[in-house]
């Protein structure tokens, strides 16, 4: 089962540039989380944080009891170990087959025989698809390909902690239906925890258990699927309805004049106004149970006091039998 990873007070900056500040928020073990915010916002500054490659200013990220941002390096490399990366680009290298790609991380990190680096790269290449390609270079495949390929990389090491960097980036529409599936079949079978960081609406609305935003220097809000696509919150509601009338700007945040000049053309009736929550993707016929889901259905009814109404009615409507709840 995937590790539950605490994230505590989080402040990162760049000099003077601050990122994001006092960031709290918790990825359930073995569920599934996206995070969204527009361009700039630090999503990728995010990852690089929860595993350990930058050092924010303050706060902690606790994986097992080791603190991520400030525990001494030997604990942080060890827990690296735990998590596997799937970067925007799939981060291949260029003049390797995809099959010594996906086994790059096998033959440099562990001592396992050649034999048996053979069984579990076509083990994952297999789950992700590409059986019949792995004697292709990158640059002889398309673009989804080789994000499955990326993917394919991620899982070698069995991973407990999954990070996506925009998974979609430069895929169609289709080839991201595909890949949604993909990832939620992936967490089925391997119970890992996931934190997935997209632009793409159409992920966020089908695939995760958990969403958060970032926005402004701040994590907007965290939390079950649920609340943030029933949220009337302008920014949430701006990023989701993909309008350009709302506190998002072109270059993030708008100045107040501009803000105002909107309000008098009263666009608040564009941005509020109840949603429908699509329902979130099943594993495929013949993949086993998410067990993430099972906890997380659990987790959820118990903080159930704790949500907005809209939110706990499209909860219960999604665990209402007739909406296929009852399978999960
Ligand atoms: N190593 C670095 N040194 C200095 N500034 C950095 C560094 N890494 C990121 N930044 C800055 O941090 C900010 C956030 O970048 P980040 O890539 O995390 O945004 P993002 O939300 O992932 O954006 P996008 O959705 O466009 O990928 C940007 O202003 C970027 O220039």
């Amino acid at each position: 089962m995937g590790i539950e990873v605490v994230v505590e007070g989080l402040t990162k900056s760049f000099g003077k540039q601050n990122i994001w500040q006092n960031v709290s928020l918790t990825l359930p073990a073995g569920e599934v989380s996206v995070m969204l915010g527009p361009s700039g916002t630090g999503k990728t500054v995010f990852l690089k944080s929860i595993i350990g490659l930058l050092k924010p200013e303050q706060g902690r990220v606790l994986i097992n009891g080791v603190d991520m941002v400030n525990s001494p390096e030997r604990e942080i490399m060890e827990t690296r170990k735990l998590f596997g990366l799937m970067f925007q680009d799939g981060a291949l290298f260029g003049s390797m087959s995809l099959f010594d790609n996906i086994a790059f991380p096998l033959r440099e990190h562990t001592r396992k025989k050649e034999s048996e680096i053979r069984r579990i790269v076509m083990e994952r290449i297999d789950i992700v698809g590409l059986l019949g390609a792995e004697g292709k270079l990158p640059g002889e495949i398309s673009g989804g390909m080789r994000k499955r390929a990326g993917l394919a990389r991620a899982l070698v090491l069995d991973p407990q902690i999954i990070l996506c960097d925009e998974p979609d980036s430069g895929l169609d529409p289709v080839r991201t239906a595909y890949l949604s599936q993909l990832l939620i079949d992936l967490n089925a079978q391997i119970d890992a925890t996931m934190l997935i960081v997209t632009h793409n609406l159409d992920i966020a609305a089908t695939v995760p258990d958990n969403m958060g935003m970032l926005f402004c220097r701040n994590l907007v809000t965290f939390g079950p699927r649920e609340v943030l696509l029933t949220s009337d919150t302008p920014v949430v509601s701006q990023f989701l309805a993909g309008r350009r009338e709302g506190p998002i700007g072109m270059s993030e945040e708008k100045d107040a004049a501009t803000l105002a000049a909107e309000q008098q053309f009263d666009t608040a009736p564009l941005l509020t106004g109840p949603r429908t929550v699509v329902p979130q993707l099943e594993p495929s016929p013949g993949m086993p149970v998410r067990q993430g889901a099972l906890r997380r259905r659990e987790r959820v009814m118990s903080m159930m006091g704790q949500l907005p109404e809209a939110a706990r009615t499209a909860i219960l409507n999604s665990y209402a039998p007739a909406a296929g709840g009852a399978r999960a």
